[in-house]
């Protein structure tokens, strides 16, 4: 299975599952394993699609029990296949952003005795002051978002501070109302993890400090300063900010190097040698750029739960439309990302409203019609360009509430646009849901990217594809379509532990880094793009990308129009 070098392991908390992948140091994969939450906690949790709902106030929120379980059941699974787990040299790992994990004043303790004979859900009971985690779908932070940007002055103002306008999903906001709606639960929490801090905090025994990248998801963390935000502090805390600097902790500002050693726990139950190191885990999506050496002008596409369009840049342009966050590698570098609720469950939806089809193939009839539509259903000279917007939830950018609106216009000009009242066939909603959301990055990303070359249109270099919807060819075609991609349009071999991947390579670098190797040097000489990668669409494609071109003004006046009356409050 593997020649005993030293063996680097990333895990992947996200919204759905807990992926764990097993490389060696030149790269190659040697095993993973999953937990799927519903598929093997849901009866037990009543969770849907890894979370619990509450509509009336708008929180998504996940059980911490149930990632504590999970980490078990992830664990017994890599041993079960024989992965020789004593042969890990370093961990690391990526979660999903902007979740926290409140932990009780015997945190510590607790973390620190943890012993093999029993069950990490049934050690760390006393360990939390809250059962649950706020997810980053929870939308019950409006009054929280307004203060924040009432505090800097403008949304504008806490972007160019933070990295992002306030969001309902990023911490500091969820921290301050849960502040105000729990004051008991905030006062017996001694410290607040993420939740990229704390899964590292289970492997270190002791309370991890956060990761300079993944700090730049709250709202909290002054990105030019490096340092917290006092005035937001002040704000979140309720004027308590030094309990608040207290209870966030030191911010490591290293991404690499050692944080300590695994604790005795996994040592004793699962063989993991008492020398392998924890470093700092990061978000899924800092993680996600890890996945593979990133070139200037080049995009990754996350089809996840979420829909995340990424890129690296060294210059720090902030907006309030999108997030700027620490490059989780690299100071001086950061990363550009658009966030999208409306993605994976929402592709979902339209696909259930489709006739299933006898093959058993759950996607085939919606790849069927998304392939068979004509680019913006525009079939012959003189047919007006179909554009839609699919917000099954409250969507991020644009602001706008759940609902599901139809227009045209025309297809040269983007002139005339219109709603239109009467659904149209479900089949044309296939193709349109997935350009709506292809076009939408394509509108936030334009300032970014420039002419890859002589001759050609503004627009990345390569688009990489990742997460579960990478696998489907229909998604591909039409993203390609859409963003073109002077070099292509790729998807990487391990589709959907792309971001599992990132935080193994962030281990590799972090124990075998040269004095100053940075992460894209020491990656970019092991990685081999055979075997990686796949080109899976040309990408540009002269004449189809000029069609979307023509459009893209009446969609973001489509989306103008929709905001005026379906903005969230
Ligand atoms: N063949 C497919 N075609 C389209 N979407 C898919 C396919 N396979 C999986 N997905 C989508 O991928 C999503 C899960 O992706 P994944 O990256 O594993 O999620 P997360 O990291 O958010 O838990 C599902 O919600 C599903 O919609
Ligand atoms: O909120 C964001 C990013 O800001 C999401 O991208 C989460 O980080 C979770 O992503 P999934 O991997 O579960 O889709």
């Amino acid at each position: 299975m593997t020649d005993n070098g030293p063996l680097y392991l990333g895990f992947d908390l996200s919204t759905q599952q807990l992926k764990a992948i097993v490389i060696q140091s030149d790269l190659s994969i040697v095993s993973s394993a999953k937990v799927d939450f519903d598929q093997d906690f849901g009866a037990k949790y009543k969770i849907k699609k890894g979370v619990l709902v509450n509509e009336q106030e708008g929180e998504v929120f996940a059980p911490v029990a149930l990632w504590l379980e999970s980490l078990d059941l992830v664990l017994q699974r890599l041993q079960e296949q024989n992965t020789p787990l004593n042969c890990i040299k370093g961990i690391s790992g990526s979660c999903q952003q902007h979740g926290s994990v409140y932990w009780s004043h015997e945190a510590e303790q607790l973390l620190g005795g943890l012993t093999a004979d029993k069950s990490l859900v049934d050690q760390l009971a006393g360990a939390f002051s809250h059962p649950f985690a706020p997810n980053w779908q929870d939308h019950s932070t409006q009054h929280e978002c307004d203060k924040f940007e009432e505090t800097m002055g403008t949304a504008e103002r806490l972007a160019q501070a933070t990295g992002s306008a306030a969001h309902h999903r990023f911490t500091g906001t969820q921290i301050m109302r849960l502040r105000h709606k729990l004051p008991q639960m905030y006062t017996s929490t001694s410290r607040i993890s993420l939740v990229s801090s704390f899964l590292a905090s289970l492997f270190l025994g002791s309370i991890a400090p956060m990761d300079i990248s993944d700090v730049c998801g709250m709202n909290l963390w002054d990105i030019p300063s490096n340092n917290w935000s006092s005035p937001l502090l002040d704000l979140a805390s309720g004027g308590s900010p030094d309990d608040l600097r207290a209870k966030l902790g030191e911010v490591r500002q290293d991404g690499g190097g050692s944080m300590g050693n695994v604790s005795s726990y996994f040592v004793n139950k699962y063989n993991f040698s008492p020398d392998c190191g924890v470093a700092p885990f990061t978000g899924d999506n800092p993680a996600t750029i890890l996945a593979l050496p990133l070139r200037p002008l080049d995009a990754i596409v996350s089809l996840g739960t979420s829909t995340t369009f990424l890129m690296s840049t060294p210059v720090y342009k902030p907006d309030p439309s999108y997030h700027f966050f620490n490059h989780p590698t690299t100071p001086g570098q950061y990363m550009f990302m658009l966030c999208y609720k409306n993605g994976g469950l929402a592709r979902e939806k339209v696909r259930d409203v489709l006739p299933s089809s006898e093959s058993g193939d759950v996607w085939e009839n919606f790849n069927k019609h998304a392939l068979e539509t004509a680019p913006l259903d525009v079939r012959k000279e003189g047919d007006r360009a179909k554009l839609g917007l699919y917000f099954y939830l409250p969507e991020i950018v644009p602001n706008i509430k759940a609902g599901t609106w139809r227009y045209t216009c025309d297809a040269n000009s983007g002139e005339g646009l219109e709603e239109v009242k009467e659904p149209w066939a479900k089949e044309t909603d296939a193709r349109a849901i997935i350009e709506s959301q292809a076009l939408s990055m394509r509108l936030r990303s334009q300032k970014l990217v420039t002419a890859p070359r002589e001759g050609l249109p503004a627009q990345p270099g390569r688009v990489y594809l990742v997460g579960g919807g990478s696998l489907n060819p229909a998604i591909t075609r039409v993203l390609g379509d859409v963003l073109g991609g002077a070099d292509g349009v790729y998807k990487l071999d391990v589709g959907g532990n792309a971001c599992a991947l990132g935080g193994a390579y962030k281990a590799v670098w972090a124990f075998e880094r040269g004095d100053g190797e940075a992460f894209d040097e020491l990656i970019g000489k092991r990685w081999k793009e055979e075997g990686a990668i796949q080109r899976v669409d040309e990408g540009y494609k002269k004449g189809v990308f000029e069609k979307y071109g023509n459009v893209l003004g009446a969609f973001e006046k489509m989306e103008e129009e929709i905001l005026k009356v379906a903005k969230n409050t």
